[in-house]
């Protein structure tokens, strides 16, 4: 076992340790982890001892070397701890030479005698001694140390109840759709019934002669024509029932019939439809029936052995790891034995090719021939003689009999037949769970796949709102070009509008200026600057501003409804759930944000032409406030002349006084036009910011806004994920325990 290459191999080496005290006995099965001692006694007496201090205490079985046992007294007392409840005798081969067979008969006969009065004790009385206890397992009827066959099994079989129930809760859980659980919770219940022999082939394939033939009565109907339409579940019963309450039907359609037949006393044997394709409805209820089998017999016609729907079949019930015992029946139509051998050839290559498999069992049988010999043996012992000691009639009958004989095993725990009986009725509802958690681990993979490709779609819609953001970012450029534009040319039109006013050759102006002083009234220059100018300006960057502001709410709108609808659509089944969420999101939208109107708004062009007035009056009072009359004479000369420089030509030549005066005029001129471009400057820079606020906060709104409606999504997908790799983590343990389950039982076997 340990040289195994096997990765399958599950099995542990077992490990003895030999001691020579008590101390030593008890360490070794508590601490050490031996799986059995044996015991050196050494020749010494040491039975009180023993009994009291070793069976008591170790819960592993226990042998003792006591010596040769040819020595009168070693063998009494190798008796003795026998009948104490000692778990066997270690001899050498050497030693085995001197002990008689009848002292042989002895030695085995005092493990019998132990092991039927320990069963008679525990009968009649539930005060167990250490003997049958078994060193401390109250209720244990074997020997010391050893659980028997039958409680391993039921240990096996409680162990395997609770598993199953919790798989079963698991598969619920992952699969509330699976209806297919039904077939384990079934076959959970049929743990505590008896071994299920299921009976499988096409229709007129004999399988009811044959079932026939094993109950030894012709208890079901056959025919040439399809017979059996239902599941029918034979059982025992104590003695022959009314004919009309043999047969019970259930709900679910299935037969339950009562029957004395010997056989059905520790098997159910199941007759179920014909296979084959054009018995569609009947071949349906036998598939779906495979999975509670706890043993096929795969009953076969010998005029067609092996056909395509066979085959077909065959394969299915490999979906459940069935184990299948081959009958090929109506053997007796074959001419000679050699007849039957190359039949049973060609049926076993391909079988085996089918299942995989060198092992497989086949019983060439003739079902009418044996029941015919089962009825005759009753009433013609003498014609049965004479079948008997015919050769011909042997080899066709011959098989039945083996094949009851391999059956019969099968309910014999002690045989390796009965073993397996076991480990087949324990690992039924074990084959259905783990194809039931596959089942479902695949769809809880599906769904975990599709939890997070809804929490991506959710996370990438929330992100694409970014994108969004540097889309309105592109376009509201053109609205920023709009607004400057229209500050460019209002100031261009304003610079002009001072440098034409702003001229030495205004005569009138320079008079109003300079000799009306603050009082005069307002200049005509100014009112144009507010009506012509500034006034239809300031109207024209309301206008555009108003526009903008509804053009970035109708984008907010949009995207808002974008995002909404796009949510909507993915899960038309989960339209936001809670009214909170709407009032939050309309919350949210209602946001609005007109930063930039508010700036143009603000800006007064009546106040602004009152600057623009005070600007020029003061250049004209700077200019020719300290002027006298020569000057002013110049000034009143130059008002033929058109450009600046011949102005000052003109007080250059009145004047030098007044050229000093004036020759600052052009440079005052200029500060002027600089302050109005600074002015429409930081205008045009305000806007841009109010602008570009009002798009930031449209952007932040649409972004809270997808991410309020988008929460509940989020939150759902991540939700279901979660739930999902929970299942998926309760179905890996499940099925790691059906595993360990299935080793168990695995290794089973006779003590
Ligand atoms: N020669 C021969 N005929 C058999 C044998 N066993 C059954 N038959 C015949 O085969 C026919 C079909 O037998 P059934 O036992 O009804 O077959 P079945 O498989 O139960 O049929 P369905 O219940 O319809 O699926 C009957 O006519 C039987 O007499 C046999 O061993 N040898």
């Amino acid at each position: 076992m340990m040289d195994s290459k096997s990765e399958e191999l599950v099995v542990l080496p077992l490990v003895a340790r030999i001691v020579q005290t008590p101390t030593a006995a008890v360490d070794a099965s508590n601490s050490e982890g031996a799986d059995f001692l044996i015991y050196d006694v050494g020749g010494n007496s040491q039975h009180e001892e023993l009994v009291s201090s070793v069976f008591e205490h170790v819960k592993i079985p226990v042998f003792v070397m006591v010596g040769s046992l040819g020595d009168r007294k070693l063998f009494s007392e190798a008796l003795n701890l026998l009948e104490s409840g000692v778990s066997g005798v270690v001899i050498s081969m050497e030693d085995l030479k001197s002990v008689s067979d009848d002292d042989f008969g002895k030695l085995f006969y005092s493990a019998y005698a132990l092991k039927n009065k320990t069963e008679e004790k525990v009968q009649s009385n539930s005060q167990l001694n250490v003997l049958d206890l078994g060193n401390g397992f109250p209720g244990r009827k074997a020997m010391a140390g050893f659980t028997s066959l039958h409680d391993r099994e039921q240990q096996l079989l409680e162990k395997e109840k609770l598993v199953l129930r919790e798989a079963i809760h698991v598969i619920e859980k992952a699969a509330p759709m699976m209806e297919e659980v039904s077939l384990l919770s079934d076959a959970v219940s049929q743990l505590d019934e008896p071994f299920l022999l299921v009976i499988v082939g096409e229709f007129n394939s004999g399988k009811s002669t044959f079932i026939n033939a094993l109950l030894g009565k012709k208890y079901l109907k056959d025919g040439v024509v399809p017979t059996t339409n239902e599941i029918t579940f034979l059982r025992y019963a104590e003695s022959d029932v009314d004919e009309s309450q043999r047969c019970e039907k259930h709900p679910d359609g299935q037969y339950v019939c009562y029957l004395p037949a010997s056989v059905l006393n520790d098997m159910i044997i199941v007759d179920t439809p014909g296979t084959n394709v054009i018995l569609q409805r009947q071949q349906k209820l036998t598939e779906e029936f495979v999975p509670r089998a706890d043993l096929l017999l795969f009953v076969m016609s010998a005029d067609r052995p092996l056909t395509e729907s066979e085959v077909n079949f065959l394969r299915y019930t490999q979906q459940w790891s069935k184990k299948v015992v081959f009958v090929l029946n109506k053997s007796d139509i074959y001419q000679n034995k050699g007849e039957l051998e190359v039949a049973i050839g060609f049926i076993k290559e391909n079988t085996q090719k089918l299942l995989n498999t060198d092992c497989v069992t086949l019983y060439p049988v003739s079902a009418r021939l044996a029941l015919e010999a089962k009825l005759s043996t009753f009433d013609d012992a003498h014609s049965q003689s004479n079948r008997s000691s015919n050769d011909n009639f042997h080899w066709k009958t011959k098989g039945f009999y083996e094949l009851e004989k391999y059956l019969y095993g099968f309910l014999d725990a002690s045989t390796s037949t009965g073993i397996e009986r076991m480990k087949l009725k324990l690992g039924t509802p074990i084959a259905i769970a783990e194809q039931l958690v596959s089942a479902c681990q695949g769809l809880v993979r599906q769904e975990c796949q599709q939890a997070k490709q809804d929490l991506l779609f959710v996370e990438d819609l929330v992100n694409s709102v970014k994108e969004c953001t540097k889309k309105l970012e592109i376009d509201s450029i053109l609205w920023k070009r709009q607004v400057l534009s229209m500050i460019n040319s209002t100031q261009a039109r304003v610079v002009r509008l001072v440098e034409s006013t702003l001229q030495l050759s205004n005569v009138d102006l320079v008079t109003s200026y300079v000799f009306r002083g603050e009082k005069s009234t307002q200049m005509p220059a100014t009112t144009s600057v507010q009506n012509d100018i500034l006034g239809p300006a300031v109207l024209e960057g309301q206008n555009l501003l108003g526009e903008y502001t509804k053009w970035l709410q109708s984008k907010r709108d949009q995207e808002g409804q974008f995002y909404k609808q796009s949510f909507e659509k993915k899960w038309t089944s989960f339209v936001n759930p809670s009214d909170q969420v709407e009032l939050d999101a309309i919350g949210v939208l209602e946001r609005k944000s007109e930063v930039s109107r508010r700036v143009i708004e603000d800006f007064s062009a009546a106040a602004a032409s009152k600057l623009f007035e005070r600007e020029i009056r003061e250049v004209f009072l700077g200019t020719f406030g300290g002027l006298g009359a020569a000057g002013l004479s110049a000034s009143l000369l130059t008002s033929v002349l058109p450009t600046t420089l011949e102005d000052l030509l003109a007080l250059g030549l009145c004047s030098a006084g007044g050229l000093l005066a004036v020759s600052n005029f052009s440079s005052r001129r200029q500060q002027v036009v600089d302050k109005v471009k600074r002015t429409a400057d930081g205008l045009a820079r305000e806007l841009e910011d109010a602008m570009q606020k009002d798009l930031l906060e449209t952007t932040r709104t649409v972004e809270d806004f997808v991410k309020v409606i988008g929460k509940p999504y989020q939150d759902r997908a991540q939700h279901r994920l979660d739930k999902v790799l929970a299942t998926a983590e309760e179905l890996t343990k499940i099925e790691k325990k059906l595993k360990a389950l299935r080793i168990d039982i695995q290794n089973l076997h006779v003590s």
